[in-house]
């Protein structure tokens, strides 16, 4: 299990991370999520001894990373994609990274098995695509057959087939009894991998609960609702509330004449369109997306808007314009946000020295 308490971290006169507390439960898959520069990737570093918090503990089974005895066999971790720039085979780099650790060579034909690279194997490292360099991340931080994986952004850069792999191994391993820790912004590949989520804006915690709940808390909830009486229906739902009965509906007609209806749950619609005589021929409660619910809760902690009005010449406002496309705070892939140089590009003055190799490719550079 991971625990995080009352951790903050500052760099200079910006909080990366404030006073954050949860945990991180073993037998699941932890989400983790948060708009860009929200504080994930800080954390992760924090969790794992290679930044120094200015309060606050991350421990891994009550110990802190940097006093675990075997860390690899404790804990696997994959922090952000970054280019392996390594001369080194992919045999060698993860043996390498094995011998460092008193772990045996097997695991190391086992762990290249694991993530489909044994055919390339004996090729430079430095030479792999980014899937493939993701790959060889993921198979370091599993060298040690550890209980705890810590993966930040692990499918980036893997194609369809390479994402439906990460997502059995994490729900394989998580299902052997394993905690999972793993970052993403892929909302809708959170959804059908995550069983429990983990949601910061601007370093503080504004979730930590299943999916299910973190989706139904959001507010967005509405019922889909065909009728061939549409105006009839509308006009007998919007009408001024009876005592006890829902305040603030709304009605609106979707493009091809259903209703959608908003304040009202579908056992209320139903009763009154029965004693309104209204035939329906649906009657769908909506369920908001994980992305929309993401949208939603994290609408305030949101650092970095991209600048589409100007872009589109305003065409965002009207609709069907790239603000459309497009969620707030969700830089384009390899943008950096204003004032967020990647942590690796930062200046290192602020950051303690790994104990040991953690991250896949760059571990044994
Ligand atoms: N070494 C550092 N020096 C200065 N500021 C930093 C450093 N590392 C991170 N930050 C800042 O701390 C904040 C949190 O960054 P972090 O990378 O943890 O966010 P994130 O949630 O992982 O973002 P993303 O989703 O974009 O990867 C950002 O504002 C970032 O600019």
């Amino acid at each position: 299990m991971i625990e995080v308490h009352d951790l903050s971290k500052r760099y200079g006169a910006k909080t990366a991370v404030d006073h954050l507390t949860f945990s991180v439960q073993p037998g699941r898959i932890t989400g983790f999520l948060g708009p860009n520069g929200a504080g994930k990737s800080t954390t992760m570093r924090l969790i794992l001894g290679l930044d120094r918090p200015q309060s606050g503990t991350a421990t891994i089974d009550g110990v802190r990373y940097a006093d675990l005895r075997e860390p690899l066999r404790k804990v696997g971790a994959l922090l952000e994609a970054r280019a392996v720039h390594t001369g080194r085979s992919a045999y060698n780099h993860l043996l390498c990274l094995a011998q460092s650790q008193g772990l045996p060579r097997k695991r190391v034909e086992e762990s290249l098995a694991l993530v489909g690279l044994t055919e390339v194997a004996k090729k430079r490292a430095g030479g792999f695509s980014l899937g493939m360099g993701q790959r060889l991340g993921i198979a370091a931080a599993l060298l040690g057959d550890p209980q705890v994986l810590i993966l930040d952004e692990p499918v980036n850069g893997l194609d369809p087939e390479g994402v439906l792999w990460i997502r059995n191994l994490m729900k394989a391993l998580a299902a052997a009894g394993k905690t999972i820790f793993v970052s993403s912004h892929l909302m809708s590949e959170m959804a059908q991998t995550a069983d429990h989520l983990v949601v910061i804006g601007r370093g503080a915690l504004i979730a930590d609960e299943s999916v299910d709940a973190f989706i139904a808390r959001s507010s967005d909830h509405s019922v889909l609702v065909r009728t061939p009486q549409p105006s009839q229906l509308a006009k007998e739902l919007e009408r001024t509330p009876a005592e006890g009965e829902a305040d603030g509906v709304t009605v609106a007609t979707a493009e091809d004449g259903s209703l959608i209806v908003r304040g009202m749950t579908a056992q209320e619609i139903g009763e009154k369109a029965a004693a309104a005589r209204v035939v329906l021929h649906e009657l769908t409660p909506q369920r908001a997306s994980l992305e929309e619910a993401f949208m939603e809760m994290t609408r305030g902690s949101v650092e970095y808007h991209a600048d589409l009005e100007s872009q589109t010449g305003g065409a965002g406002a009207a609709g069907g314009g790239i603000a459309d496309a497009v969620p707030p705070g969700f830089a384009p892939p390899g943008a950096v946000p204003p004032g967020a140089a990647p942590p690796a590009a930062l200046p290192s003055q602020d950051r303690a020295e790994p104990a040991v190799p953690t991250s896949g490719s760059e571990a044994a550079e």
